[in-house]
């Protein structure tokens, strides 16, 4: 029997029944712990079989307004193995700085340069550091966006064995052309994942990560109504949409709407636009710049909820400029604005460059303000 209460297991069948007990308003007598399948276990053997109970078992983690992080993924200088001592440490820096949860594979996670293994040993030692650290209530996202609707369900399967919570899907975009129309094509990858997932699905629109493909409102509104969709990060940075978004899914709620636990999460999709998607309804940011200054993130947002607009305009500007280096560094950036101010971050996966002297000395300035704010908190 599976540990999922009576749901099916996600390794032996499809799970069109069972998505009522994952949605994130579930209350904590739904169990939706799991055991990772001993004879079904893809973690490398580096990953001991002591440590796999811990990130293999867990309750229902709740998805709420806050500030959540897109982990990094760090590796050994030398030959670019998953460096899993400094994943554990990053999770619980984070952790202790306040934010609401951790998304592993996200666009700082490097999922693109990671094998299927790799990426469950990532979030299983991101679970398990979490666990260990007193965290276990804290959820993971886990991004598993992949091309076909095949591949992208086996790895929302794999992340739930992995002791992930949430899936972040974005859409396909490789053959986009072929899409017919692209909307339907859209529609029915995310309802086909949704309707499979054992673990919930969170949509993903970054355009500039995906051939330019940009979810519109109507699309992702629509996808809301499935039980298994709970939210979306939008990284777009359309602020007009993102109001529609949260508009529609509050009057859609099937009961009356909470503002600390909303059915469907919309989270803005980088920190340069926090309180902005805060007046627009959104409820929080799923982040990269929270890697470095995940204080800053908080911070910023919890102003503009006590009524203290001016000082959260001041602070959003900090936290603004400084994204604007995340922005342009992108992933290699980030790491080296940690291992400049942080002291830990290394460098990105080949074939991805390091920087460059001059390329570190400038970044690091790029977060000089925000750096000494996160500090100051
Ligand atoms: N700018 C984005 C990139 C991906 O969504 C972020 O901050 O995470």
């Amino acid at each position: 029997m599976s540990p999922h209460n009576d749901a099916p297991s996600p390794t032996t069948g499809s799970f069109t029944a069972g998505f009522n007990l994952f949605r994130p308003q579930a209350s904590s007598s739904l169990i939706t712990g799991h055991l990772a399948p001993e004879t079904h276990s893809p973690l490398s053997s580096s990953y001991s079989s002591s440590s796999l109970e811990a990130p293999g078992f867990h309750m229902a983690r709740p998805l709420v307004p806050g500030v959540y992080v897109p982990t990094m993924c760090f590796f050994e200088e030398e030959t670019e193995d998953v460096d899993t001592a400094t994943i554990a440490r990053h999770a619980v820096r984070l952790a202790r700085a306040g934010v609401t949860g951790l998304a592993t594979q996200g666009s700082n996670g490097e999922a693109v340069h990671l094998t299927h293994s790799e990426r469950q040993l990532v979030t299983a030692t991101t679970r398990k550091a979490l666990n260990d650290a007193g965290f276990s209530r804290m959820p993971i996202i886990v991004g598993c966006g992949s091309q076909s609707t095949r591949e992208t369900i086996q790895y929302c399967r794999e992340a739930w064995e992995a002791g992930g919570d949430y899936a972040l899907v974005l859409p396909p975009s490789y053959y986009a052309p072929l899409f017919a129309p692209a909307s339907s094509t859209i529609i029915e990858f995310f309802n086909a994942v949704a309707d499979a997932s054992p673990i919930p699905i969170i949509i993903y629109n970054y355009p500039g990560a995906v051939n330019g493909m940009d979810m519109s409102s109507d699309t992702i509104i629509q996808l809301s109504a499935h039980p298994n969709i709970v939210g979306v990060k939008l990284t777009c940075g359309n602020t007009g949409k993102l109001n529609r978004v949260a508009a529609a899914t509050r009057k859609l709620s099937s009961k009356k709407f909470d503002p600390s636990n909303p059915e469907f999460l919309v989270l803005a999709g980088s920190a340069d636009f926090s309180i902005q998607s805060l007046v627009a309804g959104g409820h929080g940011i799923l982040a990269g710049l929270a890697n470095l200054a995940p204080k800053a993130c908080i911070k910023t947002i919890e102003l503009y909820k006590q009524g203290k607009y001016a000082e959260a305009q001041e602070m959003q500007e900090i936290v603004s400029e400084g994204d604007w280096t995340a922005i342009q560094g992108g992933v290699v950036g980030v790491k080296a604005g940690l291992e400049s101010w942080m002291g830990y971050g290394g460098h990105a996966r080949s074939p991805l460059p390091k920087p460059t002297a001059d390329q570190a000395k400038k970044w690091k300035e790029g977060y000089r303000d925000l750096v000494l704010l996160e500090k100051s908190l």
